[in-house]
């Protein structure tokens, strides 16, 4: 019997997962909440500009540090039986290190220093950046920008790192090496200095084909470019190969042994694929946490407008993987749940139940469209269509009598209704959408969600017996990595999670669904470019 090890670093907290290389089978399993969490409002008592979204790379090992060593004992495993480990994260999520792979923020007189600490994924500090770039590759009629959905998002590596040239030198001074912290695990654990195939092609304008974009660097300055060849650029090792052993002392450290192989990191979201077993075109699954994304493999690469990106290899070695995503979904929906008033968290802790469950089970019977509510999902920017992340949320409909369980299903809804946007889009350029998914740490947990979904969409949708998908998906490649399977495919046909149940649309709320999201769509249109300056100059008075 060999074993592997996933560990997904999500947004609120690091999992890690024991499994079976025959079957995926979870043996034991450790999740820890960041101790830091996401540094958002203040750093050491200094209040950060809006946007910012930071956080402490001593969490991550941490992870490492009590996850694995808890596995193993609770397990009982052998060590000499974990063929390999994989590492799963969200992205793009920078770290700044020095030579000895050290965050800046660990270094004397970087401690107060904002742009020294990790960047989360979310982090809307770069819009600047991002629309330079944009406007540059415009200009520069940059074709190859339609492989990353004629846009750049702030979230992306390189507006970050421009971010720090421009707003503190003397952290990039300090810094020996940029990359994601999916990378910078995977470097401790080997003590190397390489990068996946799979963050750098989807956040960091990096094609397999041709490398970095120098081309476009080069037009913004020279120290960009200079910046990515010396700090970033690095050998790249691809998804479904070993980025190496783990080291002695790591293996040492952490009770398992340095015949373990380790695998380059991949995205979080494009990881539950392969937990979830999706290989082939046509279908489309939905990552549903903190954000969503939503990823499609096609044999083709297609310069899809508004969504995040295509990389070939990036989650199965001859396929194109894409993403599509929206920023704030499980984020959306903890904002509407910390606005319920006094009494309703007074009924859920009398009844040992969350809010979310009190707010679904208030308002689950009623008609789509009852309650005369429609909302913008945008509370944290537009990822896709629009790939505005300066947009902002909306709510319409409100009258005096409207209820807190209603707002929060017009979120919901308005989640669904922007996923509608994204798999229009994917189908009207030639991606069709046959099998819907649904995974990540949310659909296990809410039914009126999934219900809402397959109504909105008009299409049958899968849910995965799984909150971990993507931690399955990373021992996954894991398991690869240390030989337990000759391919990817093969590793996850045999370890993939089960399916919890489908839905299928029912024609009556289609129809009254149909009704909202044409009204969704016109005031996407309206708020979303047509009539953009409204909400962007109420923005505009933000300190
Ligand atoms: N019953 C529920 N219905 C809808 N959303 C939920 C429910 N329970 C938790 N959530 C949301 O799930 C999100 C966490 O999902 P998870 O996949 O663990 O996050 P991530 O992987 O992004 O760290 C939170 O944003 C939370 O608001
Ligand atoms: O950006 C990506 C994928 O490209 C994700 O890592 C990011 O949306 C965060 O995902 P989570 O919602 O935290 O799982």
């Amino acid at each position: 019997m060999t074993y592997s090890i996933g560990i997904d670093y999500g947004t609120g907290s690091g999992r890690v997962f024991l499994v079976q290389t025959e079957n995926g089978k979870i043996i034991s399993q450790y999740i820890k909440p960041y101790t830091h969490g996401t540094i958002d409002e203040e750093l050491n008592g200094q209040k950060l500009p809006h946007g910012f979204s930071l956080q402490n790379a001593n969490d991550y090992l941490e992870v490492l540090e009590e996850g694995i060593p808890h596995v193993l004992k609770e397990s009982k495993v052998n060590p000499n039986e974990i063929v390999g480990l994989g590492i799963d994260f969200t992205s793009s999520t920078v770290i700044f290190v020095d030579k000895d792979m050290n965050p800046i923020h660990n270094k004397s007189g970087f401690e107060d220093n904002p742009h020294a600490y990790v960047k989360l994924w979310k982090h809307h500090g770069a819009e600047a950046e991002a629309d330079l770039l944009y406007n540059t590759a415009i200009k520069q009629k940059k074709r190859w920008l339609g492989n990353y959905g004629y846009n750049v998002s702030s979230e992306w590596m390189i507006p970050k790192i421009m971010e720090v040239m421009n707003k503190a030198p003397e952290v990039l001074e300090a810094t020996y090496a940029i990359m994601d912290a999916g990378d910078w695990i995977v470097n401790k654990l080997t003590s190397q200095n390489i990068r996946s195939n799979c963050g750098l092609g989807f956040k960091s304008f990096w094609e397999e084909e041709n490398g970095f974009h120098y081309d476009l660097f080069d037009k913004i300055n020279q120290t960009l470019s200079d910046v990515v060849r010396n700090k970033l650029e690095a050998p790249i090792v691809n998804i479904g190969n070993t980025a190496g052993r783990l080291s002695d002392e790591m293996a040492n450290k952490l009770g398992l042994t340095a015949n373990t192989q380790v695998s380059p990191f991949i995205i979080d979201a494009h990881s539950s694929l392969l937990g979830i077993g999706s290989e082939r075109e046509g279908q489309m699954t939905m990552v549903m946490g903190t954000s969503t994304c939503h990823l499609m493999l096609s044999k083709e690469q297609k310069k899809v407008p508004g969504i995040s990106g295509s990389v070939k290899g990036a989650i199965i070695p001859e396929l194109f993987a894409y993403e599509a995503g929206q920023s704030a979904v499980g984020d959306l929906f903890e904002y509407a749940v910390n606005q319920a008033p006094k009494s309703y968290i007074d009924e859920a802790d009398e009844r040992g139940i969350s809010i979310h469950q009190l707010l679904e089970e208030k308002t689950t019977n009623k008609l789509p469209g009852s309650s005369g509510l429609i909302a913008l999902d945008w509370h944290n920017g537009n990822r896709s269509v629009l790939s505005d992340s300066s947009l902002r949320g909306s709510l319409f409909g409100l009258t005096l009598h409207t209820k807190h369980e209603d707002i929060y299903r017009a979120y919901l809804e308005a989640t669904a209704f922007g996923t509608k946007m994204i798999m229009q889009q994917y189908e009207d350029w030639g991606m069709h959408v046959e099998d819907v998914f649904a995974c990540g740490g949310i659909p296990k947990r809410n039914k009126l969600l999934m219900d809402i979904y397959a109504n909105v969409l008009n299409k049958k949708v899968t849910v995965i017996d799984s909150e971990y998908a993507p931690a399955i998906g990373a021992a996954i490649l894991g398991a690869v990595a240390g030989g337990a399977y000759k391919t990817v495919k093969d590793a996850a046909q045999a370890m993939k999670e089960p399916v919890l149940y489908e839905i299928e649309p029912d024609p009556s709320k289609v129809e009254r669904y149909a009704l909202l999201f044409n009204s969704y769509k016109e005031l996407h249109d309206i708020h979303g470019y047509k009539k953009a300056r409204i909400m962007k100059s109420v923005a505009s008075l933000v300190e």
